[in-house]
């Protein structure tokens, strides 16, 4: 399983324990007693059994007295938040007594509109970079605000404490209820292109832009189509929101009267590529997930935001049934947790709501779960070629989890697996049991004192 020598480059760490993690195979392969080395580059180098450690260490050339043993502990793969607002972090966790249009006119634009000033948005970006990795979320999809330098100063403080992340400066053209916070269409236009160039430009290893409409309904049609058409000329990701609700499908049919869903307005206008991420879609039709599956369009599953505005549940099977990708988002402020564990929690939930309504639906498994939270995660923001489990070649993004350290919020008893234990972080755990967080090998929890 080591790579080849063309690849070769030298060893940074090994570690022997228990690892976990999905595959296409398995949704959750638990494999102990085994050896991983992460090279200097960050990435994992080898995973093989402990039988094969005295040829590897001849192989790689490390000392066998270096390996670090992980005793109790194990190593999964970092948590990808699909879908974030970072600047709805400062308000996470209140505000949650209306729907979502009505919620966007009186909580979420009134709070963006404090971004121009970057002192305020240095210190929420920093508590929401800082807050997310010490859950465990080595990769984030974020929405940032319309305004250009506040949102560069995301991508710098993703950068700077280590988290990989697609960062968007929100366009919008179209806002009744707050009318300071929309652009024109040159603007947002003009901006967008000059955030991409200057995130570009910076040269951060793990943070990239992704173009990012609203929705359908801040967006007017002249915005989406000149956003679908920077998205292709640069070759970038794109992210927006579709059917969170009832009430915005209505609207978006009022509004764009010539297309025949709310999936073909973004499909009108390039947005739906296969690097196009859209957040809830908790309302698309059959016609709209086979336009997802055929141009390779994959959802963020926000389970606590749609149960917190009251906007609907996702039926996740059926979306998987269409092959669609899809990963697990929080979507703060929306969703009032920023925690990965608690849209993993959510996700089970929602599901099992769904088959007490219908006892023909098939609940999903907390191993789905877990797979849909990494490597699912990884797909749906077509990272999976550098993150999401332990494959050689990838680079080593995962959280030591220690499940007897002292303040743990729950109890391992002598006769339970690492099955059961990883059940119980899954559902009990918090950032207590999360000991250490590497990015592309880097150890980014805990943070360095200075941070
Ligand atoms: N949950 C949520 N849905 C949206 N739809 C458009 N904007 C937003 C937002 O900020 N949050
Ligand atoms: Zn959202």
């Amino acid at each position: 399983m080591a790579s080849t020598s063309e690849t070769f480059t030298s060893i940074a760490r090994v570690y022997r324990g228990t690892f976990v993690h999905s595959t296409q195979n398995a949704a959750v392969e638990i494999l102990e007693d085994t050896i991983l080395g992460v090279d200097t580059e960050g990435r994992i180098a080898f995973i093989s059994t402990a039988a094969e450690l005295g040829t590897l260490s001849k192989t790689w050339g490390f000392r066998i007295s270096d390996v670090r043993h992980l005793g109790p502990r194990f190593f999964m793969p970092g948590l990808v938040d699909t879908h974030i607002h970072a600047s709805q972090y400062s308000y996470s966790g209140t505000a949650l007594d209306m729907p979502l249009l009505q919620w966007l006119n009186t909580y979420t634009f009134p709070t963006e509109v404090n971004y121009k000033d970057l002192d305020f948005a240095h210190d929420v970006y920093t508590k929401v970079v800082k807050r997310t990795l010490r859950n465990g979320t080595t990769a984030a999809c974020y929405f940032a605000t319309i305004y250009t330098d506040s949102s560069l100063l995301l991508g710098e403080i993703a950068d700077k404490y280590g988290q990989r992340a697609l960062v968007g400066k929100v366009c919008m053209d179209r806002n009744q209820a707050v009318p300071v916070y929309q652009e024109s269409v040159d603007h947002s236009c003009k901006e967008t292109k000059r955030f991409i160039g200057e995130l570009l430009k910076r040269k951060y290893a793990r943070v990239r832009p992704i173009v990012t409409p609203r929705f359908a309904l801040s967006c007017s049609a002249s915005l989406l189509g000149h956003l679908g058409e920077i998205a292709k000329n640069n070759d970038l990701h794109i992210q927006s929101h579709i059917s969170e609700t009832k009430d915005e499908v209505d609207l978006v049919k009022q509004l764009f009267p010539d297309s025949e869903s709310y999936a073909d307005v973004y499909h009108k206008h390039n947005l739906l590529t296969n690097k196009t991420v859209m957040a809830h879609a908790c309302h698309l039709t059959d016609s709209e997930l086979k336009l997802f599956k055929d141009t390779g369009t994959s959802i963020a599953h926000c389970p606590n935001s749609n149960i917190s505005l009251c906007s609907g549940m996702l039926d996740v099977q059926r979306v998987l049934k269409h092959s669609v990708k899809l990963g697990l988002g929080t979507d703060v402020a929306g969703g009032y947790s920023p925690s990965m564990l608690d849209a993993i929690r959510r996700t089970l939930d929602t599901s099992k709501i769904l088959s007490i309504q219908d006892p023909k639906h098939k609940a999903l498994t907390f191993e789905e779960v877990f797979r849909l939270a990494t490597l699912g995660g990884s797909e749906a923001l077509s990272l999976h070629k550098q993150t999401g489990n332990f494959e050689v070649g990838k680079d080593f993004d995962a959280l030591l989890i220690n499940p007897v350290v002292s303040d743990s919020p729950f109890d391992v008893f002598p006769s339970e697996g690492p099955k059961v234990i990883l059940e119980k972080f899954l559902n009990l755990g918090d950032d207590r049991n999360i000991e250490e967080v590497y990015v592309a090998g880097k150890k980014v929890i805990p943070f360095q004192q200075s941070e």
